[in-house]
């Protein structure tokens, strides 16, 4: 049976002021739960990160992916959720590979997926101080839903970010969705399929104008691939991170904060075709962690645990589903290659 799915373009991700954060904090966990109860996905605005870095960011990730492809490969994307990927990512939702490269960073054991300083100076003290500034913002929000969920205030914050020991698994994804001048793609290929993230909290930036982000409300139980049937537009603006409650975080509150499915579209006829970059930090659980609910409405699992099982389905999901053919103007990076991998989120 196929699906007729609406799609809202209103702008109607709710935006959360973070001004005059400690006097305003209790209105603004306020806000934050009713988002992420009712859609798992808000943007924040007046956050603290100067635009200034959010561009710096950006043109960092923009000097990456210019590198040729045989210098980018020197770092591939490893078992860990490390590294470069091009046209690899297959959605279960689509059975197609996302149309873009992606480079994930994570704080520790990356060893080897560095970029050199020779292939591009300065790249790994850049990408960290952009990674410790969105996760010390993403800190200060994940404090607000452990008390607005009534759990210890360290909760999130013991859970993802790592004291010390070198186990965080928290990653930054530098995406490049390649510019579709010229090209046709057939409806089952998107800029990035429909999925839910695995994660605790995601923070993602966007440049004004490079649309095509939409979310997708409704999903009761985390863990399946359910949702509503109304797509709504994420309008892409650069002062604004767009925030969303991931898989593991939806666990983590007995289902209360939804993890949303959402997905980038290809450019629609009639608008603009050239590339689009974004930038995803994924707050994930450490692999150690144990992740239950106030009301224990599952059983516990470790942040480890969680990801086996969730790769697992979705590699389950992808076998179940048939992957399309080539579309009609070959792209590039349009048909599923064999390497395709299930990478985190
Ligand atoms: O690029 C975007 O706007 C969204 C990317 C995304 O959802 C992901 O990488 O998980
Ligand atoms: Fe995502």
């Amino acid at each position: 049976m196929t699906i007729a799915f609406e799609t809202d373009d209103q702008t109607s991700v709710p935006c959360i002021s973070l001004h005059d954060f400690e006097q305003r904090r209790a209105e603004i966990i306020d806000e934050l739960m009713d988002a992420s109860t009712r859609i798992g996905f808000f943007t924040l605005c007046n956050h603290g990160i100067p635009a200034e870095q959010i561009r710096d960011a950006f043109a960092l990730s923009q000097e990456f992916f210019a590198l040729p492809d045989d210098v980018k490969a020197k770092t591939p994307l490893n078992g860990k959720n490390m590294g470069w990927e091009k046209g690899a990512q297959i959605r279960p939702s689509t059975g197609t590979a996302d149309q873009k490269e992606s480079m994930q960073l994570q704080f520790a054991r990356m060893e080897g997926i560095w970029p050199s300083d020779e292939d591009l100076a300065g790249f790994r003290k850049r990408a960290e101080a952009f990674m410790a500034a969105v996760q010390q913002l993403s800190v200060k929000v994940m404090e607000c839903f452990a008390e607005g969920l009534g759990l210890p205030l360290s909760t999130f914050t013991e859970g993802t970010v790592d004291p010390g020991v070198g186990d965080s698994q928290s990653t930054l994804r530098l995406l490049h969705y390649h510019s579709v001048e010229g090209k046709e793609f057939g409806d089952k290929f998107w800029r990035a399929g429909s999925h839910a993230d695995f994660d605790v909290l995601t923070m993602l930036f966007q440049r004004d104008g490079e649309g095509g982000l939409e979310v997708c409300p409704g999903r009761e139980v985390v863990g399946d691939f359910g949702h509503g049937n109304v797509w709504k537009n994420v309008e892409a603006r650069s002062d604004r991170i767009v925030c969303n409650i991931g898989d593991q975080l939806m666990r983590w509150s007995d289902d209360r904060l939804k993890s949303t499915f959402h997905r980038v579209r290809l450019p629609k006829q009639g608008e603009p075709r050239g590339p689009r970059y974004s930038i995803a930090f994924f707050n994930q659980a450490r692999s150690d962690i144990v992740i239950q609910g106030p009301g224990k409405k599952y059983p516990p699992i470790t942040g480890a645990e969680f990801i086996k099982q969730a790769l697992e389905r979705n590699k389950l999901g992808i076998a179940a589903g048939s992957l399309p053919t080539a579309p009609s103007k070959k792209g590039e990076l349009a048909a599923a290659s064999a390497s395709a991998s299930v990478a985190v989120n």
